[in-house]
């Protein structure tokens, strides 16, 4: 029971390292989230600041796998051009754009007064 929970952790992890070596956006969104933590400890963030920043950074890395995840199913099973899988990798490029957006608004909200 144990060692299973323990082998489902290691695919995880194997997941986030898979994501983290072959994806350009998963190395960008490493290095942003090392800026943001740097940042967060030099401007001094409150807790309520520190778990926005943590919530709106969860999700770019969340929507950005999942998509990148839809993204390798599409291909799997249909690798021709399709109408429908363009309109599924579109909408799923767009919840990751959602979450971007909103990750830049709460980083600008909580960063842009500390700097001017
Ligand atoms: N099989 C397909 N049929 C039709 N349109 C497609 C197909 N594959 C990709 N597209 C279109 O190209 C866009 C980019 O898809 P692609 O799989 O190349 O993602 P990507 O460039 O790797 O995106 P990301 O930067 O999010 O990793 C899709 O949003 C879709 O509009």
């Amino acid at each position: 029971m144990f060692s299973k929970r323990l082998q489902s952790f290691r695919h995880a992890f194997n997941g986030i390292r898979s994501f983290l070596r072959s994806e350009p956006n998963g190395r960008i969104h490493f290095v942003a989230t090392i800026v943001v933590i740097i940042a967060g400890v030099w401007f001094r963030c409150s807790i309520t600041e520190w778990a926005m920043l943590i919530i709106v950074m969860a999700m770019v890395w969340l929507t950005e796998m999942l998509n990148t995840s839809i993204e390798k199913i599409m291909d799997h099973i249909t690798p021709e051009q399709h109408p429908g899988v363009k309109r599924i990798k579109d909408i799923a490029a767009g919840a990751v754009l959602i979450a971007a957006l909103s990750a830049a608004v709460v980083g600008a909200l909580i960063f842009i007064p500390r700097i001017i």
